[in-house]
């Protein structure tokens, strides 16, 4: 069938029975409506140094039979796995990853899983989990008898895999139900599943592939529960693939997305493996038997071994930047040439050109170089938090990355989720079709806001973060987050701030603009302490006075923070392309204005309680219109020079050539059943010959 459907493509434009279609000029023309940005600087500056090695990455693809989206968009979910394999083989030796490589410059493999991401995310996923994800933990809790097995992993040689979750513990790890028995007569733990909650689940890779797994469970010596440390173990035979003897595991099947990964869960009964398989870094039994740590506190020491892992999180960041860029370049170059309605005597208008077209989807442009700009702020940052990390695993700088990761996870996916709806119905009938490649996206993107952290989880901890930096110069203390300098806890001196801006022109100021995104951090923050302190007079449980605090107070810090830091960055980012080419950082200073008005305009709420008047309210307004109507027609241009090669987007309403309506036919006679009777007729028949 699939052979078929391609075979019939080549040939369909012969044998179409559509009425001949003209060149549509229609997407050409609206580029043409301004002068070409200076792409080369938008695409190197918007990749940073990644840009060569992206482009790298993009031509294996290209060059490669296996990487057309367009023949991934109906496989059954093993050739679809199947698939999967494949492509992660195709570019992994070619592209040449090892242990070495991988210690000299850890952004390298980052690389490829980002670049890889941009055709489909359930590859970069699958080598997140089997390979960075396992073999980061063990890096990061084990000891130098752990290496060998890193070594293996990057070899390809065993399959990784990262077991936390459980059927009934997910964001909730402290509470994981698996148990890992010292046994002192044989110096080996017995892993068990006690209760059917506790089975691992829907952990990447253990469906069908992986033959090891960094699993999280409690440590039990002499009947003392020492809380969540990592084993790293074996669950399938190397030679047979078989389950290992006491370890059951099946596949989670069909999920909404993202099906080149194989979800399974995992149950132990008496498991027996030996002493070494604990990652005992931070924890260790002694020959005589005895348990002793380096980090007193079971809560701490679980988030010292889960920061090990923030390398999925910077993954789940790039992921929605990519889908909001494919998603956007779909959308906006479909909003140049669909035409509706228009003005008496005059050709219909492109829907692009409709002032609610672009307000609906302008913002999401926005906030897409808001996010790689935060992004590229994290990675930035990893390996020095990194290094410091590892002399000092309770350092402040870990804690305030967390902090950075926790908030630009969230917003990244928050914002990412809301744009691929927006340009799902923008493209209105033809984006529901699958060909458009917009529901894939959709799904893919829909499993960010939950892994690697569940959002609101997430929040929680970066504001939580947050406060307790703020309870410190309650102490006296100086503030050193270099993003939270301008942090002001007198909330009366708050109330009498005034903005000052009378007009578009006076708004539209950097200096202004960041001070109102500072503004409002100040402001969540000092709302979230007289909230909580009232609720303290509430409640008696501080679990109570914490969790009713969180709706309008706590979730915002991190949201506010989050946005001031990619504030930042993203002016940061116009500094820096005005020393390559003022032109093109013009342009983008207007997408900067953007991001800060439409964050402004959508909490007026905050600003109009003391900072603004109702005038300034519409000033703000207005403006986000009147950027949305400047950025309009070079919107293609800047979306051109980022995207993604079109045998990666797999969309046929979002091709550069914007022959929308060609391909779509193109595409769907291609089917060969398109024009065949359906094989359930003589169904049909009966119905319609049945007497009511
Ligand atoms: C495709 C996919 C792949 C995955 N791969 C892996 C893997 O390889 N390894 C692995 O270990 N795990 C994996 N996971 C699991 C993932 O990490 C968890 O799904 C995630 O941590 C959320 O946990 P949960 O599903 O138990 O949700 P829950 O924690 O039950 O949350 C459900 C809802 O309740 C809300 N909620 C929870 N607690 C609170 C609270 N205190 N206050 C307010 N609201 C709350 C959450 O916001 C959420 O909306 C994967 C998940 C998916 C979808």
């Amino acid at each position: 069938m699939r052979e078929q459907r391609r075979l019939n493509l080549i040939n369909s434009h012969l044998l179409s029975r559509f009425p001949a279609l003209p060149f549509d000029d229609s997407l050409s023309k609206y580029r043409e409506r301004t002068e070409n940005i200076n792409s080369d600087v938008l695409f190197h500056t918007y990749f940073i140094n990644w840009s060569h090695s992206l482009l790298r990455i993009r031509s294996m693809m290209l060059q490669s039979p296996l990487f057309n989206k367009y023949n991934d968009i109906d496989l059954p979910l093993e050739t679809r796995r199947l698939r999967c394999i494949e492509q992660i083989a195709a570019l992994y030796f070619q592209y040449g990853i090892n242990l070495q490589k991988d210690l000299e410059d850890p952004h390298r493999i980052a690389q490829l899983f980002h670049s890889v991401g941009e055709y489909d995310l359930a590859i970069s996923t699958k080598l997140t989990v089997t390979l960075f994800l396992y073999a980061d933990t063990i890096r990061s809790v084990g000891t130098a008898k752990h290496l060998p097995l890193v070594e293996r992993v990057f070899d390809m040689k065993d399959v990784g895999s990262i077991s936390m979750t459980e059927m009934g513990h997910g964001s909730n790890v402290p509470n994981v139900e698996t148990t890992a028995t010292y046994d002192h007569s044989t110096r080996e733990f017995i892993i068990n599943t006690p209760t059917a909650t506790s089975a691992k689940w829907i952990i990447g890779g253990v469906g069908k592939t992986s033959n090891m797994t960094a699993l999280f469970a409690r440590l039990i010596v002499d009947s003392v529960d020492r809380g969540v440390h990592v084993f790293a173990i074996k669950i399938r035979d190397n030679d047979t693939h078989e389950p290992m003897p006491g370890v059951t595991i099946g596949d989670c099947g069909l999920k909404i997305a993202l099906n080149g990964i194989d979800n399974g869960f995992l149950i132990f009964k008496n498991y027996r493996v030996p002493y070494d398989t604990l990652l005992d870094k931070l924890s260790s039994i002694s020959p005589d038997g005895k348990f002793k740590s380096s980090i007193k506190s079971k809560e701490k020491r679980l988030g010292i071994i889960i920061s090990g892992i923030i390398r999925g999180r910077i993954s789940v960041i790039g992921g929605c930047e990519i889908h909001m860029r494919k998603a956007l370049t779909i959308a906006l170059r479909y909003g140049a040439l669909r035409k509706q309605f228009g003005k008496k005597d005059s050709p219909e208008t492109s829907l692009l050109d409709y002032q609610i077209h672009q307000s609906r989807l302008l913002p999401h442009l926005a906030k897409l170089f808001a996010i790689r700009t935060g992004m590229i702020y994290v990675m930035e940052l990893y390996n020095p938090v990194k290094a410091k990390a590892e002399v000092d695993p309770e350092c402040n700088e870990l804690n305030e990355y967390h902090a950075i990761l926790s908030c630009l996870k969230s917003l990244g996916s928050i914002y990412a989720t809301s744009a691929v709806q927006d340009c799902r119905e923008t493209c209105g009938g033809h984006g529901f079709l699958a060909c458009s490649a917009l529901g894939n996206i959709r799904n893919e993107q829909d499993c960010h806001p939950t892994w690697e952290g569940d959002n609101i989880i997430l929040l929680q901890q970066c504001g939580k973060v947050i406060l307790k930096q703020v309870q410190h110069t309650f102490k006296g203390e100086k503030i050193k987050n270099p993003n939270l300098l301008y942090l002001d806890v007198d909330f009366e001196h708050l109330k009498t701030y005034k903005a000052h801006f009378e007009n578009r022109e006076t708004l539209l100021n950097q200096r202004l603009l960041i001070e109102l995104m500072e503004y409002k951090v100040n402001y969540v923050i000092n709302q979230s302490l007289v909230a909580l302190r009232d609720n303290a007079a509430v409640y008696s449980d501080v679990m109570d006075v914490w969790n009713n605090t969180q709706v309008h107070y706590i979730q915002e810090i991190g949201k506010a923070y989050g946005e001031y830091i990619c504030t930042m960055q993203l002016w940061k980012f116009v500094q820096t392309l005005a020393e390559k080419c003022q032109k093109t950082a013009n342009i983008v200073k207007n997408i900067f204005y953007l991001y800060v008005v439409e964050r402004i305009e959508k909490q007026l709420g905050i600003y109009l309680e003391h900072a603004f008047n109702a005038a300034q309210a519409k000033i703000v307004r207005d403006t986000e219109l009147f950027l949305c109507q400047e950025l309009r027609d070079i919107s293609i241009r800047i979306i051109d020079a980022i995207t993604v090669p079109d045998q990666f987007l797999g969309s046929v309403i979002g091709e550069a050539d914007g022959q929308a309506y060609a391909k779509i036919v193109r595409y769907v006679e291609s089917d060969p059943t398109t024009y065949s009777k359906p094989e359930w007729l003589p169904i049909l028949k009966k119905i319609k010959s049945t007497k009511a």
